[in-house]
């Protein structure tokens, strides 16, 4: 084969490009395996199947319930088996490595701190934890000859009261590679604003953050989130559609909040398989993020619960090219805006661009 020739876009080749990936949840991405072992060694005696077929699909029926309050309920089974360092270290551990093995080069990975002090361990022990995993993680995905850097975000949880508390942790633990922060969990009844302080401390740190937002709920909560909170990505966003009239002649307009969305750049973290589960979406080729693109908002690719959706950052941009038959130059486009948003310095960002992503997809695309 010459060296001039395009690689078909399969998923398999899919897999060897590099992938920037904003939106993970740690506690959505473990191997069933590990929250069967995990189980065991810890007396969790909850778990709804103990074989890791059935455990897999269990967690990826019980999400598909249309409805985010539903979904977020199967958090409580890989909660209840990270209750200590071991486990965290473990799955932090394996995540990096699983991230690596699909082509991701660099990873957000986010979850709370405060979900995993059950019994008894210390905010401050947590975020230790997970960041000697996430080390470790990168050492063996290194050692197996691929380089995947993971920057942490700490989540407070909408309907708990800790938002100050975990944005304090993550300004202490910045140095140490936590790269921001974000509040999740059920999205209608829990208005972003209840955690201005919170965001008015991480901007008065110079801190970053995203905030899940027009997922569950429509554009009031991206509105909040973005004016009166200062959210710098917008996690889902899916929503800022509502805002878009599109006539039956092929014209768009957009509402002067999807305009601010896309004039400002403001990153919008998709994840296309989680809203198809939660009932944001109907389906892929019905999924808002076609729409985005065409208009080329800042849109991002990301799995949002590996566990949950079964599925990886190659998945979901394999799943893209056959509902829109996207190319590598998407593709490439969509990894470079995710690298363009991420929380770490622009120099290191520009250097992933222009030293990985660029010429990973140049190879690929055969130039
Ligand atoms: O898509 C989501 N929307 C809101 N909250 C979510 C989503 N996926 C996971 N979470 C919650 C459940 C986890 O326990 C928590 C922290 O990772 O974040
Ligand atoms: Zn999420």
């Amino acid at each position: 084969m010459s060296k001039h020739v395009e690689t078909p876009v399969t998923p398999e080749a899919i897999v060897t490009a590099p992938k920037v990936l904003l939106h993970d949840h740690l506690d959505g991405g473990l191997r069933p395996g590990t929250v069967i072992d995990l189980a065991e060694a810890n007396g969790y005696s909850d778990l709804p199947a103990t074989d890791v077929d059935a455990l897999g699909t269990w967690f990826r029926d019980a999400a598909d319930s249309g409805s985010l309050v539903r979904y977020l309920e199967t958090f409580a089974h890989t909660c209840g088996v990270m209750q200590d360092e071991a486990a965290l270290v473990r799955v932090a551990a394996e995540c990096a490595e699983d991230l690596a093995a699909d082509g991701v080069v660099y990873a957000e990975v986010r979850y709370a701190p405060e979900l995993f002090t059950e019994r008894g361990m210390e905010l401050d022990a947590i975020v230790e934890a997970v960041q000697a995993g996430f080390r470790e993680g990168e050492r063996r995905a290194a050692a197996a000859g691929r380089t995947i850097r993971i920057g942490t975000l700490l989540c407070a949880m909408r309907q708990n009261a800790r938002s100050l508390e975990i944005a304090e942790l993550a300004v202490r633990y910045r140095d140490a590679g936590v790269v921001g922060f974000d509040i999740a969990g059920p999205e209608a009844g829990f208005p972003p604003t209840r955690n201005l302080d919170a965001f008015e401390y991480l901007r008065q740190q110079n801190a970053h953050f995203t905030i899940h937002a027009g997922e569950a709920f429509g554009l009031p909560s991206i509105w909040e989130a973005i004016q009166h909170c200062g959210a710098e990505r917008l996690g889902h966003g899916v929503r800022i559609v509502d805002d878009i009239k599109v006539s039956a002649d092929g014209s768009v307009h957009l509402g002067r909040l999807a305009s601010y969305v896309r004039d400002r750049r403001i990153p919008l973290e998709m994840c296309p398989s989680s809203n198809l589960q939660t009932g944001a979406a109907t389906s892929i080729g019905e999924h808002p993020i076609g729409l985005l693109t065409s208009l080329r908002f800042r849109v991002t690719v990301n799995t949002d619960n590996r566990l949950m959706s079964g599925c990886s950052m190659s998945s979901e941009m394999a799943a893209l090219v056959e509902a829109f038959d996207y190319g590598w130059s998407d593709l490439q486009w969509f990894t470079i805006n995710a690298m363009k948003s991420a929380f770490i310095g622009f120099e290191e960002r520009l250097a992933i661009i222009n030293d990985v992503i660029k010429p990973g997809y140049a190879k690929l695309m055969g130039h």
